[in-house]
């Protein structure tokens, strides 16, 4: 009895205190230690270059990096003093920018991982120098339109992420009128909301009329996120253009263009800006903002933009870099892999999109990476009409902006302006996307004269490398060093072993 006792009182509460240490253990170490997180072993170290991209300008110095943030950033020779306190990495005459903040990537899992997927689509971020990109609701099944369908993207995201990843949610039909539906999925943490003004090619991700919007856009005053909105509407039958597969050459990209003429975009932003005048300052949607993704059209519709920036409408607007590398006129018959919507039109539309993103009424750029599997590509049958629409770029975004923004004589700052500064801002991350005292240490160093050939030899980690629209070209700037909150993630060639990056939840 005595003894029964003993075990009772004394053994039991013993074993039970070991066994949730052992517990403790096991889950504490299956987490990656730092020294997988990252290329270099220090928590606390100097980046020094020659040409470092911060607010201020291109300065020759040194980023201090502690802890994962950037601790101090000093001007000439002076860090030299104080490098005691750390380990210096020299990159010369190198690029030291903020790391690049795509806000628009398809990474289409869970439900289509075989199109992409979290590890080879952050893989692709690191070796781009992408530091952070927001995901986009559809294409990944179930489309992220509620908060159980954001719970599934964050775990289907667990463990396998190489840079942070947000995440955009759906503004839908099913959940435009449901207020509570659409306030449990931001309370989740989406980052804003996504609608299609036209079929998305996703049967689960239907379009949404101006109503939907105008509802999405009050829920969104309240909680100071953005919409973001593919901005096409199909027009009645009538004035549809005429184009019949099998008769008209489906082969042919002039066949395409004209199924989705500049009249749709126009038609689409006409629409959102009897909405968008509620964002003014007083207005009843005031605190809420509207960007519209992936402009093709530089006439009709980007001056209705400029219009109502200038009426004080709280909107902002992306265009991508296939639509400023690429024109109509170069893309071959029955080559698929340049199939998006809206399409990417003639040279002159092109040079108008140059002069827009340079002169500042395009506020910024994104990958609108969106890949498939080859098969839906139909690259043998060269279907312009029913291959896979989107563009599958993430890696190449870089040194394309910068290859074919040369010759408009583009600068550093401008780049970071278009692809960190201002994303960053759209996406809320305001510890992210310039080079400061206190940011999070994401920056990318690359070498802008460098120069290589996009072959299959060249190392690329999107899953389906062969549907890029970009293999083939020679392009210049080459990323040699990634660095996401302070762990170097990818260096010329190599990967972290541990995927560190994190959901970014937005509270
Ligand atoms: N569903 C989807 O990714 N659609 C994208 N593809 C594309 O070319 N434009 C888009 O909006
Ligand atoms: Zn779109
Ligand atoms: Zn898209």
């Amino acid at each position: 009895m005595v003894e029964m006792d003993f075990l009772r009182w004394r053994l039991l509460p013993l074993l039970t205190i070991l066994a949730s240490f052992l517990i403790f253990y096991i889950k504490t170490s299956s987490k990656p230690s730092n020294s997988e997180c990252s290329l270099v072993a220090y928590d606390r170290y100097w980046i020094t270059s020659k040409r470092i991209v911060t607010p201020e300008g291109v300065i020759s110095g040194a980023v201090e990096v502690k802890g994962g943030s950037i601790i101090s950033v000093v001007k000439g020779e002076e860090w030299h003093g104080k490098v005691g306190r750390g380990q210096v990495i020299d990159y010369g005459e190198a690029v030291v920018m903020p790391g690049l903040i795509d806000v628009h990537t398809h990474l289409d899992e869970p439900g289509r991982t075989e199109w992409e997927g979290f590890s080879s689509g952050t893989k692709a971020a690191a070796a781009g120098g992408i530091t952070t990109l927001i995901d986009m609701p559809l294409n990944s099944f179930p489309s992220t339109v509620s908060e159980e369908t954001l719970r599934l993207k964050v775990e289907a995201a667990e463990g396998k992420i190489h840079v942070d990843v947000g995440f955009w949610g759906g503004l839908v039909p099913e959940n435009a009128f449901n207020a509570s539906a659409l306030e449990g999925l931001l309370n989740a943490g989406v980052l804003g909301l996504k609608s299609f003004m036209c079929p998305s090619g996703i049967n689960d991700f239907p379009m949404t009329n101006a109503s939907h919007i105008k509802e999405g856009l009050y829920v969104l005053a309240k909680y100071k996120r953005p919409l973001l909105v593919h901005a096409e509407v199909q027009p009645d039958s009538k004035s549809y253009p005429e184009v019949k597969d099998g008769i008209d050459d489906a082969r042919s990209y002039s066949t395409y263009l004209k199924t989705r003429p500049p009249s749709w975009e126009e038609a689409a932003v006409r629409e959102l800006l009897t909405v968008t005048k509620d964002t003014r300052t007083g207005g009843p949607a005031e605190g809420a903002h509207l960007h519209i993704v992936h402009l093709s059209d530089a006439r009709s519709s980007l001056d209705l933009i400029k219009g109502a920036k200038g009426s004080g409408d709280s909107i902002t607007v992306e265009t991508c870099p296939h639509y400023i590398a690429f024109s109509a006129e170069e893309i071959q018959d029955g080559d698929t892999r340049f199939k998006c919507s809206p399409p990417i039109r003639d040279a002159t539309n092109k040079e108008k999109l140059w002069e827009a993103l340079t002169e500042g009424h395009i506020d910024m750029l994104s990958s609108d990476h969106s890949p498939t599997l080859p098969e839906l590509k139909l690259l043998d049958e060269g279907n312009f009409l029913r291959a896979w629409g989107g563009i599958s770029s993430l890696q190449f975004v870089l040194p394309v902006t910068w290859s074919y923004g040369r010759k408009y004589g583009i600068t550093l700052n401008q780049l970071t302006s278009w692809w960190s500064e201002r994303p960053a801002k759209l996406a809320g991350q305001e510890l992210k996307g310039a080079i400061a005292s206190g940011n999070h240490a994401d920056i990318v160093v690359w070498e802008p004269d460098a120069e290589f050939e996009l072959d299959d030899n060249h190392p690329t980690y999107h899953k389906h490398p062969s549907i890029s629209a970009y293999m083939g070209k020679r392009l210049s700037g080459k990323v040699l060093a990634t660095f996401v909150r302070g762990n170097l993630v990818y260096r010329e060639g190599k990967h972290a072993p541990a995927a560190c990056g994190v959901p970014i939840l937005a509270r």
